[in-house]
């Protein structure tokens, strides 16, 4: 069974297509980049996969069923721009929405949650930020929180959308070592990713998008110059560090 297979999907904003037939198949168990330009669909996609874009087209199965809004196999973490972070809430809380799929009826949070609640904060070294308001956090502060949320939820596939966008390196070496830890553990986890030069690094499995999937398949095979070429045209300037 595949962590994720696409099949044919496709997307338009107001009849302009932004995704068209992406497919992919993806094994489990892999820390999976996706890269491609500025306003090639990677958002799209994961919104797409996610069940979030009314006019989608297509076949979209995460491990082996069709997503459901309510799953608890399935973590996503949204780019940060895409929160509202003026709602009034406090870290804590916002991390134990992780755990809201876990509830009871009456969906009030046990002890036991609450628990693992502080210890996805502490992994994230938020501990002392619980009973902070989101808002008045930093950015690479709320990317942890958002991080911690997905983790509390303890799901089987995670997807995140640039988690390392405007964060200190700190922040991105927490975060990497977590999604690396994640991947032990036999998690697959999809990262919308920016950074070509560290692509090799953290990522085993690469997929290459520009309105469509170019390539798929481990980083060592697919993150190539002529693929990246193929993926970033002419506005491709890194390319002697690949
Ligand atoms: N809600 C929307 N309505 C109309 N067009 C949209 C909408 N969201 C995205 N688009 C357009 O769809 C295309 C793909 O956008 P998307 O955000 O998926 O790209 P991306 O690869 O994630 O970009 P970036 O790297 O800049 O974050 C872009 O041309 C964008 O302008």
């Amino acid at each position: 069974m595949y962590a994720l297979a696409v099949e044919n999907l496709s997307v338009a904003y107001d009849k302009k297509t932004v995704l068209e037939n992406a497919c992919v198949t993806v094994p489990q168990g892999h820390l999976a980049a996706i890269i491609g330009p500025n306003g090639a669909g990677k958002s799209t996609f994961l919104k797409a996969i996610l069940n979030q874009l009314p006019n989608k087209v297509g076949k979209v199965e995460i491990l082996g069923k069709a997503f459901e809004p309510k799953s608890l196999v399935v973590g996503y973490v949204p780019q940060r721009n895409a929160v509202d972070w003026g709602f009034p809430t406090n870290a804590l809380d916002i991390v134990l929405m992780g755990r809201y799929g876990h509830m009871g009826l009456l969906k009030r949070p046990s002890k036991q949650d609450k628990l693992i609640a502080q210890q996805a904060l502490a992994s994230v070294g938020m501990q002392d930020f619980a009973e902070r308001s989101i808002g008045q956090l930093s950015g690479g502060q709320q990317q942890r929180v958002f991080l911690a949320r997905a983790l509390a939820q303890n799901a089987d596939i995670y997807f995140l959308d640039e988690p390392f966008a405007g964060v200190d390196a700190a922040t991105e070496k927490t975060i990497i070592d977590i999604l690396k830890a994640l991947k032990v553990q036999g998690k697959s986890i999809f990262v919308v990713h920016h950074d070509l030069q560290t692509v090799k690094e953290y990522f085993d499995y690469t997929i290459l998008l520009n309105k469509t999937i170019l390539a798929s398949g481990a980083t060592e095979d697919v993150f190539t110059p002529e693929q990246l070429q193929k993926t970033y045209g002419g506005k491709l300037f890194m390319m002697q560090h690949v």
